[in-house]
C-alpha cells in the first residue's frame, strides 16, 4: 500500500495502567495494526499522579492534566510515539506541541446507574447512599434527589465495583462506555441519559494525542477519526472551554448531529445545593464552536458562574483544574 505518509516499522503507544486505559489503548493498536498490516504495535504502560494519589481530591492535587502529564513527557523523550485518553480526561486546552490527532467513533455516551439492589434514582429509598466523587454527577443527583447521601468515590471502574459490592454504598453511578468496554454491561442497571440526565463533555469518545510536529502520526491516525463525534465533541467541549470548565467542575453537555444540524444541550449544576441551569441551542455542524460558546453565553446568563465558583474545592478556587 502506498500512503501519503511514511508508515512506521513498530508504533509504541503510551498509555495509563487501569483495566480501562489498557483496553482503550489495546483497542486503538488493534485499529492501527487492522490498517497497517506490516506495522508493529506495541503498549507503553505508564503509571500517572493521577492513578497514584488516591486520598485527596483531583483538584487539590493541581487536577489538570493530571492525567496525562506522564504520557506527554514520554512522547517529549521519544519513549512513544501517540498516547490514547478517554477524551473527557482531556483539559479543554492541551499542552503546547501536542495535538489530537484523532478522535474515534463515539460509544455510549450515558452514564449508569449500578446497584444490586435498586433499579434506578427514583426506586432508592429516603437517605440511601451514593457514591461518586464527579461534582456534575452529585449536580445532578442533588437536583432530582436532595434527600440522598452522596459518598466519594475514587479509582478504576474495577475498583469502584468492588467497593459497590463491599457494602459501601446502596449505588454508584458510572460511565455505560467504560462498563461496556470492560465486559460488564450486565451491571447497569439503568441508563441515565439525555434530556434528563447529561454525560460529561466528550464522555464516551476516545482519543489519540501525539506531538504537533510529528506529521508523520497525524496522516497515520487520520485513518480512526471520526468525524461526526468530532464534530459534537467540539461543541461540547468549547462549551466547557467558555465556561473555564474541566472535570472537575459540575458541568455537563450533549451534542448530537442529524445531517448537518448540530443540537447542543448544557446544564451547570451545584453539588452542594442542586441548584442548576440548563440551555441548549442548534446550530450548523461546520460551526461547532460557535454553538459551544452560545449554549455557555446563555448558562452565564442564567447564573452558571456562581454556581461553578460555589461548587469549587476550598482550598483550590475554582479554576485549578
Ligand atoms: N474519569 C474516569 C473515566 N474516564 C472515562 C471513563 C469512561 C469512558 C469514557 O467516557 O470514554 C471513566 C470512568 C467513568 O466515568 O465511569
Amino acid at each position: 500500500m502506498t500512503e501519503a505518509f511514511p508508515v512506521p516499522d513498530v508504533l509504541r503507544i503510551a498509555t495509563r495502567k487501569s483495566p480501562l486505559a489498557l483496553w482503550q489503548s489495546e483497542h486503538v493498536a488493534e485499529r492501527l495494526r487492522a490498517a497497517y498490516p506490516d506495522m508493529r504495535v506495541e503498549l507503553v504502560p505508564l503509571s500517572t499522579r493521577g492513578d497514584e494519589v488516591l486520598d485527596r481530591s483531583l483538584a487539590a492535587i493541581g487536577g489538570k492534566g493530571l492525567f496525562l502529564k506522564e504520557l506527554e513527557l514520554a512522547m517529549e523523550r521519544g519513549d512513544a510515539d501517540c498516547a490514547v485518553h478517554s477524551l473527557k480526561d482531556v483539559p479543554m486546552e492541551l499542552e503546547p506541541g501536542f495535538a489530537l490527532a484523532a478522535i474515534l467513533a463515539r460509544a455510549d455516551a450515558a452514564d449508569a446507574f449500578v446497584s444490586s439492589r435498586y433499579a434506578g434514582i427514583d426506586d432508592l429509598p429516603r437517605g440511601a447512599v451514593v457514591g461518586t466523587s464527579s461534582l456534575r454527577r452529585q449536580a445532578q443527583l442533588r437536583a432530582r434527589r436532595p434527600d440522598l447521601q452522596l459518598r466519594d468515590l475514587r479509582g478504576n471502574v474495577n475498583t469502584r465495583l468492588a467497593k459497590l459490592d463491599a457494602g459501601e454504598y446502596d449505588a454508584i453511578v458510572l460511565a455505560c462506555a467504560g462498563l461496556q468496554r470492560l465486559g460488564f454491561d450486565d451491571r447497569i442497571r439503568s441508563r441515565l441519559d439525555a434530556p434528563a440526565w447529561l454525560p460529561a463533555p466528550a464522555q464516551g469518545a476516545i482519543a489519540i494525542e501525539c506531538r504537533s510536529d510529528d506529521f508523520a502520526a497525524h496522516g497515520l491516525f487520520g485513518a480512526l477519526d471520526d468525524r461526526d463525534t468530532r464534530v459534537r465533541v467540539e461543541a461540547e467541549r468549547a462549551m466547557n472551554r467558555a465556561l473555564h470548565g474541566s472535570c472537575h467542575v459540575p458541568v455537563a453537555a450533549f451534542a448530537t448531529l442529524s445531517g448537518a444540524q448540530l443540537h447542543l444541550q448544557g446544564l451547570v449544576g451545584s453539588a452542594i445545593d442542586g441548584r442548576y441551569v440548563r440551555a441548549d441551542a442548534h446550530g450548523d455542524a461546520g460551526d461547532a464552536e460557535a454553538l459551544g460558546q452560545r449554549v455557555a453565553t446563555a448558562l452565564l446568563a442564567q447564573g452558571a458562574a456562581e454556581l461553578i465558583a460555589g461548587s469549587a474545592d476550598p482550598d483550590t478556587g475554582p479554576f485549578v483544574s
